[in-house]
């Protein structure tokens, strides 16, 4: 895993850092490593995210979802860091064993996909760490009821990943289902290091250590100083960034695979340091699809933005036939790689070269150790930048808000809420 912050420095940006900024910041960053490793070594509630490469007992889950060996599917059902995580490695990774998410209540969308899927050959994977949240439960009623109607015993094809009370453990103690317990002091958008995002992994067939020996390399490199640590130098980086005005991040990996990773790191990003005013806006975007389509605003548009370059240095390749048409002979015998390499350089230096902050992010390949190293450096990235901020990292009590509001509405209890939703101030024109 390595971390270029060249393009971030003032000498080729604006806003940029000057790495005298950084020496200085760093001393702030070895204050607040000192508290990253004592909340980690009490296992503190947030903190104890670092500790999953250690504390993830990758038998436990290969026991839990043995039973879902023959599955030619797996579904999972749950939301935010409950699907995001699983999300990212089942779409960064190839497996005979097809992965589907319901995330989001869109009847049209559940419909349809239900009537594709063969239930009695697919696994339901539910996950919902407080086992209460409204979308992930009436999914799942909306499965457990195409399955009966399709006479597919459901507590044969069902496992849950919850913590230790709510309607989804009552479930499972009630019907007997498999379970895994989500890890204490987790929050969900730390937790795919943990049952929370290895389960279906698992069941796909994919080699979850090496997914947590990426992770553990890179809790190795944890260290006092944003110079001697990948993930303290982004962290610190985006910060001091943002600190100069790039109050919006655009996550651009360059690789199909990692585009569920953009996704994962929105909600890292945003549900962590969203607070008390502050935080930087996560952007997801796709290298080379978005040169097409955003790169003009974050080379001309205001400088209130940096850009994350992602890539892996190796990939599978394949070849451009060589061509006598005119003008594609510069293409023509090269390789699918190397122009999407060339993509990569050339929109870097083209942010550069018009001033705009950009970081590189790389990693050898995207394959389990691969993933596991660049999500716990996001991760340990995100827990420092908290720390900068001075920000409550691993709460998000902003959320509560609508959910109680969306509550109300739907007659689950009395919420006031619910009443300022009927207030709501309209100028419509149509
Ligand atoms: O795992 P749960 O409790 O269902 O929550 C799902 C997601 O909803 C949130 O609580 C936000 O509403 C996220 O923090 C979390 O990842």
């Amino acid at each position: 895993m390595r971390v270029d912050l060249g393009n971030a420095l003032d000498s080729v940006a604006s806003p940029g850092v000057s790495r005298d900024a950084l020496s200085r910041l760093d001393e702030r960053v070895a204050d607040a490593h000192e508290r990253i490793e004592t909340g980690r070594a009490d296992d503190e509630h947030g903190y104890a995210a670092l500790n999953l490469p250690e504390t993830t007992d990758t038998d436990e889950i290969r026991s839990a979802v043995e039973p879902f060996a023959d599955a030619e599917t797996v579904l999972t059902v749950g939301i935010g860091g409950s699907a995001l995580g699983a999300a990212t490695l089942a779409n960064g990774l190839d497996s005979d064993v097809d992965a589907y998410f319901l995330d989001n209540v869109d009847p049209e969308h559940v419909s349809a996909l239900l009537d594709r899927l063969s239930l009695s050959d697919t696994a339901v994977n539910v996950v919902s760490r407080s086992g209460t949240t409204a979308e992930t439960l009436a999914n799942f009623l909306v499965v457990r009821d195409a399955m009966e109607s399709a006479n597919v015993d459901w507590t044969d094809r069902t496992f849950v990943t919850t913590g230790e009370e709510g309607n989804l453990r009552n479930l499972a103690d009630r019907h007997d289902l498999p379970a895994l317990d989500v890890p204490d002091g987790v929050p969900g958008r730390f937790s795919m290091l943990s049952t929370v995002g290895l389960a279906c992994a698992a069941i796909q067939g994919h080699d979850i250590d090496a997914v947590l020996d990426g992770a553990h390399a890179e809790a190795d490199r944890l260290a006092g100083s944003l110079f001697e640590s990948p993930a303290y130098a982004y962290g610190a980086a985006t910060y001091a960034l943002d600190e100069r005005g790039a109050g919006i991040n655009a996550m651009m990996p360059y690789a199909e695979s990692l585009e569920t990773f953009a996704e994962w790191f929105a909600q890292l990003w945003a549900e962590s340091l969203g607070k008390d005013g502050l935080g930087q806006t996560p952007v997801r975007a796709l290298g080379a699809t978005d040169q097409h389509s955003q790169l003009q605003l974050y080379r001309a548009g205001p400088s209130d933005k940096m850009v994350t370059f992602v890539r892996p240095t190796e990939r599978a390749d394949r070849s451009i036939p060589e061509t006598d048409l005119p003008g594609l002979e510069y293409l023509g015998g090269g390789s699918l790689g190397s122009l999407l390499s060339a993509e990569f350089e050339a929109t870097e230096a083209s942010l550069a070269a018009s001033g705009q902050p950009n970081v590189r992010l790389e990693i050898d390949r995207v394959d389990e150790y691969g993933l596991g190293e660049l999500c716990y450096c996001l991760e340990a990235a995100c827990v420092l930048a908290g720390e900068l901020y001075s920000v409550e990292t691993f709460v998000q009590p902003a959320v509560e808000w609508g959910k109680r509001a969306a509550r109300g509405l739907l007659g689950g209890g009395n919420f006031e809420e619910a009443d300022e939703v009927a207030e709501k101030s309209t100028l419509t024109v149509e």
